[in-house]
């Protein structure tokens, strides 16, 4: 089975990459600019195509949250339209596509954790364009999953753990929001998940699970609680390490409002895959250990 991914450079596609060259059976085949830019419909169609998938992952995205406030037109090309002709792209060459979004589809006034049936009202542009993206994916593909994942980190890319792991490496303390709330989602896991679900889709030929699942990291915490254990496994691999001094939202000023609550529930995903992510605190244990070995 042959899944082709976009996002070349991207954390959950090189997620995807590493955790294919494990497996027998499946062959994971990643395509990113200039080959596929989802700004230019024109090449998503022929990058995809000539990648000849049995499944596509739409992971590209773009992911500058305050970034996005500035630049909505970009973020809306990329995230809405262009997931969309990726999932179509997908239709036309008769594959289910596998497509990731974000918590930050919801406002986060909700009590509890998130499920796929409460209703989304996105706070900044980010988050709307995510969600336009979602209707875009199925309106254009049938056979997709929806993956709303949340709070990804890896030993790739850009993500909050080697933000900390960096500021920690110049600064005594980092002081960290501690009232938004959610779920730390490590890519190894969601690249772990999308396998799993791949290998469904392929030996199920009734599968009609299709639709909206919440994927995320087992427990919670808050950006400065997961700051602290960032920094606290750290410092035991004689990593940089720093103290993490409580602070609220009002206290750190961004051009985009985050959600306070954006915990999700992924039970669905549990049931209809009988796949759980691990402890967060485990997860990410094992990504600052790879970050800081020498
Ligand atoms: N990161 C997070 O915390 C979360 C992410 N998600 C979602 O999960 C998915 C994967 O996220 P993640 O791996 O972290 O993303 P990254 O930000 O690590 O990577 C995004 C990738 O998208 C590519 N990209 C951006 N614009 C374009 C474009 N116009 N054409 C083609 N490729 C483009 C980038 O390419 P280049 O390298 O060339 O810039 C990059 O490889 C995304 O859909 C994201 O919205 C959901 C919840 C949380
Ligand atoms: C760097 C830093 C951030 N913060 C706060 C700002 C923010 O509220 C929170 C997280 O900051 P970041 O900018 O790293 O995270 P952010 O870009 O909001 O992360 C989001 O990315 C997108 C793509 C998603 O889909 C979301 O699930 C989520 O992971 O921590 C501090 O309080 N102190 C700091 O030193
Ligand atoms: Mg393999």
């Amino acid at each position: 089975m042959r899944l082709v991914v976009t996002g070349r450079d991207g954390q959950v596609a090189t997620s995807l990459l590493e955790a294919g060259k494990a497996r027998d059976g499946i062959e994971v085949v990643a395509v990113g600019r200039p080959a596929l830019d989802l700004t230019q419909p024109d090449t998503v169609f022929q990058a995809l195509a000539a990648a000849r998938p049995d499944i596509v992952v739409s992971a590209a995205a773009y992911t500058a949250v305050d970034q996005a406030e500035d630049e909505p037109d970009l973020a809306f090309a990329v995230n809405a339209v262009g997931a969309g002709k990726v999932a179509e792209a997908a239709a036309q060459l008769g594959v289910p596509v596998i497509h990731l979004s974000t918590d930050y589809v919801f406002d986060g006034s909700k009590d509890g954790a998130y499920v796929e049936t409460d209703a989304t009202a996105p706070l900044g542009v980010y988050g709307a364009s995510k969600l336009a993206g979602e209707l875009a994916v199925a309106a254009a593909n049938p056979r997709h999953l929806i993956l709303r994942t949340a709070w990804v980190y890896s030993p790739f890319g850009r993500n909050f753990v080697k933000t900390m792991l960096r500021l920690a490496g110049d600064r005594d303390e980092i002081a960290v929001v501690a009232d938004q709330w959610g779920n730390p989602t490590s890519a190894l896991d969601i690249a772990d998940a999308i396998l799993h679900a791949a290998a469904m889709l392929r030996d199920d030929e009734a599968f009609d699970g299709y639709g909206i699942y919440h994927l995320a990291g087992t427990g919670e915490t808050s950006w400065s609680g997961f700051a602290r254990h960032i920094l606290d496994t750290s410092a035991r691999y004689g990593g940089p390490t720093a103290r993490v001094r409580d602070i609220a939202t009002s206290d750190y000023p961004t051009k985009a409002k985050r959600p306070a609550n954006s915990r999700l529930s992924s039970a669905k995903f549990e049931g209809a895959f009988g796949w759980q992510a691990p402890e967060w605190r485990e997860a990410s244990h094992e990504v600052v250990e790879r970050l800081t070995a020498r």
